[in-house]
């Protein structure tokens, strides 16, 4: 059989950000609860800004199983972790330090070789290998859920667009030295690991991202990063965005709710493309 068709993303349009923070919430503890169900344990890759911040909502939840919890981070800065530029110093401060995941099972680069960024990337690596060895690895790890932002030039984690890390499909981890914005020095996890997960989440909110959320979302050929995390079959891409974000976009959105494969995923883009047609089709009758 030849292989399926990444399902279209689904598009979720929330009023506010705190909207956006309770919804994002729900959905985080439903695919923990899936995770565990199935695999016993969630594995979850977080990435630097405003992202921390959107998790809030998970804070004091009560159906959350932080022990099961297993945190990678989907790029790094080759920065010692106490550092305003660390992804992991970033969601410590706003996330991670607010719950109780038993610090062993939070996985980040080894700051004692900051000086060799290959060693660096290769070490993480190697942490990957092993927390996915027992598991579902075959070519790429499989994580349950990589949370994403959506950086200024359509970047996701260090993918910046053109440039030659993006080509990149035997190494799970790889290395810069000339990132085009912020630290230089930096890790990634390579577009094969981001389009192999289960889930892959963008949360995007803001003013200054309705331009890019336009084109990531209604023209995905141009082909920038975030245009490019279309998770193989059985994986799902959601992008989570305030009113203020969305507000370019012409990307038919779907009413907030669980969606568990990529039947649903089709079924809901199919229901909001066709409910657009019906608003414009009034909208243009009323004129
Ligand atoms: O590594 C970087 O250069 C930035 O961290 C960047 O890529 C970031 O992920 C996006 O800008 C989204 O961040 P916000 O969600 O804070 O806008």
């Amino acid at each position: 059989m030849p292989p399926q068709p990444p399902a279209p993303p689904v598009f979720y349009s929330f009023p506010s950000n705190d909207v956006l923070v309770d919804s994002l919430a729900n959905f985080v503890v439903k695919a923990q609860r899936d995770a565990v169900e199935k695999r016993g344990k969630f594995t979850i890759a977080l990435s630097r800004g405003t992202l921390a911040a959107n998790l809030r909502g998970l804070v004091g939840q009560k159906d959350v199983q932080w022990d099961k919890w297993e945190v990678f981070f989907c790029d790094e800065a080759a920065v010692p972790l106490d550092s305003d530029d660390s992804n992991y110093h970033s969601n410590y401060l706003s996330f991670l330090s607010t719950v109780p995941i038993p610090p062993s099972q939070i996985h980040t680069i080894d700051p004692s070789l900051l000086d060799d960024i290959e060693e660096l990337a290769d070490q993480y690596e190697k942490q990957l290998i092993q927390h996915f060895a027992a598991s579902n690895a075959a070519r790429y790890p499989v994580f349950d859920l990589m949370l994403l932002g959506m950086g200024p030039d359509g970047e996701t984690a260090s993918l910046f667009p053109g440039h030659e890390i993006l080509s990149e499909r035997d190494a799970w981890v790889s290395f810069m030295e000339d990132a085009p914005r912020g630290p230089k020095r930096r890790i990634t996890m390579t577009l094969p690991v981001f389009t192999h997960c289960y889930r892959a989440v963008f949360v995007v909110s803001g003013a200054e991202k309705q331009e890019m959320l336009h084109s990531i979302l209604d023209t995905p050929e141009t082909g920038l990063p975030c245009s490019r995390v279309r998770p193989a079959a059985p994986g799902l891409v959601f992008f989570f965005a305030d009113a203020e974000a969305a507000s370019q976009t012409t990307y038919p959105s779907t009413k907030f709710r669980w969606i568990d494969n990529q039947k649903e995923a089709e079924e809901a883009f199919a229901a909001a493309q066709a409910k657009a047609a019906r608003r414009a089709a009034q909208e243009a009758s009323d004129d």
